[in-house]
């Protein structure tokens, strides 16, 4: 064959595929198209060559991201095998299956920790504290903070600061709305509410947040920058989240920048307290029982905690009881303005308690009702809606675990070691099989048993986590939760804004992505006397 018929053969095989290309693609694409639609059936979403799962991710994004997983969780009967695009992190598991969340958290709980990358990314926020913790760490924070949180003193600092915070903030603010008939943001006011709770419990300091006005107060600004900041990086390659901080820019500047006001605020906080601990000496230590006082108490070993470990603990502290009751509190009011009825029937256990004092409270002003430790514990049917807004609504919808070996689900799903685990709270809410037809409406009365408040199986009832690693503020989170509704109920009738819209955010808690726009009006002494 010479040069020129070479030449001429070519070009024809190259014009023929040219005049073919249009037929030869479509031919690809509905290859493509069938192939990934088969791995639908397979996987619960189809899977597209290189991007593997990613484009119904970013479609599920679009709207309520939690729906979308408990879609893909129901249609997979509890657990999916998400697959990310090629050479990226975003492969895992999702469960929704009890006996895999049992399994994960209680059974082959070591085989199970916060893992490598969950722990690099959140480390400059977080530091060695108990949330970013494993193993030996883990277990040393968890036992000497426990001892902590469980003791006397402490108990009696989280009522005296939530009757302070309530009886002398919350409710004033309340009141300038209701004589100026203006909307009100509930979920901005109890965020406010529970930030300085968890600072006068974690700190022993009251930041201001919920005072009237609502000021923006540097301390809390800079926490939630540096929170928000550091969400960022799990949605972000870490190669170039790891460039960003080298160069100091885009969020990453907004994250040291947010983080030095942090450490500087809670490093003042120490040093003052390692002065005033000098100066006045145990008097002064025995008069405060916050958490950082508490560690400064040194360790079992008789040992001083160091003051990068007393930030940690504390960070770590504020972070965990920050938002996550004040979210589930707004749920909660959101939920019983839509049901009515068990509006009635909480106001009726609250006023029944009222009532029932044996010092003739019940004739007590409704103005200056202070409930009790005692009471409060007596709240089941309060207790129960509260559990109910938050199987719902939890305030932490998904979580997540790295394996550290090889393991098999009770379900059969192998993981292989390295493999992210997604365990998906939301979705566990509203699964038929987990709670019977009714799972997505919301009854109190599922909780109750002869009257009273029964809890649920902690791996069907996931919201404060379980096992080994329950969350340490439950009982608390609880006592402050109930404490607030049933000062607030007792008091106003709340009813959020005609058409305010209400849906989820997507971050690591579960935020109302527009808060909860509320009008207030005060009860009338008759209808509480109708219980009393
Ligand atoms: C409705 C309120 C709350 C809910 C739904 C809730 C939920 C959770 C969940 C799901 C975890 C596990 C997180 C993880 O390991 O990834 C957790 C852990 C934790 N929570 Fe809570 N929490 C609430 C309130 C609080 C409060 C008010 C505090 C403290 C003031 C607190 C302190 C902690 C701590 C210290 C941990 C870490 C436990 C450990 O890793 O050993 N929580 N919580």
């Amino acid at each position: 064959m010479n040069q020129t018929t070479l030449h001429s053969s070519s070009g024809g095989i190259l014009g023929l595929l040219l005049t073919l290309l249009p037929e030869l693609t479509i031919a690809a694409a509905i290859f493509v198209a069938i192939h990934s639609l088969r791995q639908k059936n397979r996987h619960g979403l189809p899977v597209w060559p290189l991007v593997g799962m990613l484009p119904s991710l970013l479609l599920g994004l679009r709207g309520n991201m939690y729906e979308w997983i408990s879609g893909v969780i129901d249609r997979m009967n509890g657990t999916f095998v998400f697959k990310g695009p090629w050479l990226t992190n975003l492969h895992c598991v999702v469960t929704a299956d009890p006996r895999n969340l049992e399994h994960l958290l209680k059974t082959r709980f070591a085989s199970f920790p916060k893992g490598p990358y969950f722990r690099g990314t959140v480390r400059d926020l977080l530091g060695e504290g108990i949330f970013n913790a494993d193993d030996e760490e883990w277990r040393r924070q968890r036992k000497e903070a426990s001892l902590r949180f469980h003791s006397a003193e402490f108990r009696k600092l989280t009522a005296e600061s939530l009757v302070e915070l309530v009886h002398s903030r919350l409710i004033p603010v309340l009141e300038d709305s209701l004589a100026q008939h203006a909307e009100l943001d509930l979920q901005d006011v109890l965020l406010r509410l529970t930030f300085d709770n968890v600072c006068m419990i974690a700190f022993g300091v009251d930041p201001g947040c919920l005072s009237p006005g609502l000021p923006i107060i540097p301390f809390a600004k800079a926490f939630e920058d540096a929170t928000e900041a550091s969400v960022v990086r799990f949605i972000t390659p870490t190669a170039l989240w790891k460039a960003l901080r080298y160069l100091d820019i885009g969020t990453e500047r907004k994250l040291r920048r947010s983080l030095e006001r942090v450490d500087q605020f809670a490093y003042n906080v120490i040093r003052k307290r390692e002065q005033d601990l000098l100066i006045k000496g145990s008097t002064a230590a025995a008069s405060k029982s916050d958490l950082l006082t508490a560690f400064m108490k040194d360790d079992e070993e008789g040992k001083p905690f160091s003051e990068k470990f007393l930030r940690d603990i504390c960070v770590n502290f504020i972070l965990a009881g920050r938002d996550t009751s004040s979210v589930a509190l707004a749920w909660f009011f959101w939920l019983v303005d839509k049901n009515p009825a068990v509006e009635e029937r909480i106001l009726e256990e609250v006023c029944r308690i009222v009532g029932g004092r044996s010092d003739g409270g019940g004739d007590l002003d409704h103005d200056e009702v202070v409930f009790r430790p005692e009471e409060v514990k007596r709240m089941d049917y309060l207790q129960a809606a509260l559990s109910e807004a938050l199987r719902l609504y939890p305030s932490v919808p998904v979580d997540h675990k790295e394996v550290v070996e090889d393991e098999v689900f009770p379900d059969g799903t192998v993981l292989k070691k390295g493999t992210k685990v997604i365990y998906a709270m939301y979705a566990m809410g509203r699964m038929e099989s987990i709670w019977g037809k009714d799972c997505r409406d919301f009854k109190p009365e599922r909780w109750l048993r002869d009257g009273h408040f029964s809890s649920e199986s902690a791996y069907k009832f996931t919201a404060f986590n379980g096992g080994p690693r329950l969350c340490l503020g439950k009982d608390f989170a609880y006592y402050q939760m109930k404490f607030v509704a049933a000062s607030i109920v007792y008091r106003y009738r709340v009813k959020v804004v005609n058409g305010h819209p209400v849906v989820p955010k997507l971050a690591l808690t579960m935020y109302m992505k527009h808060g909860l726009k509320v009008e207030l009006s005060r009860r009338d002494k008759s209808e509480l006397r109708r219980f009393l």
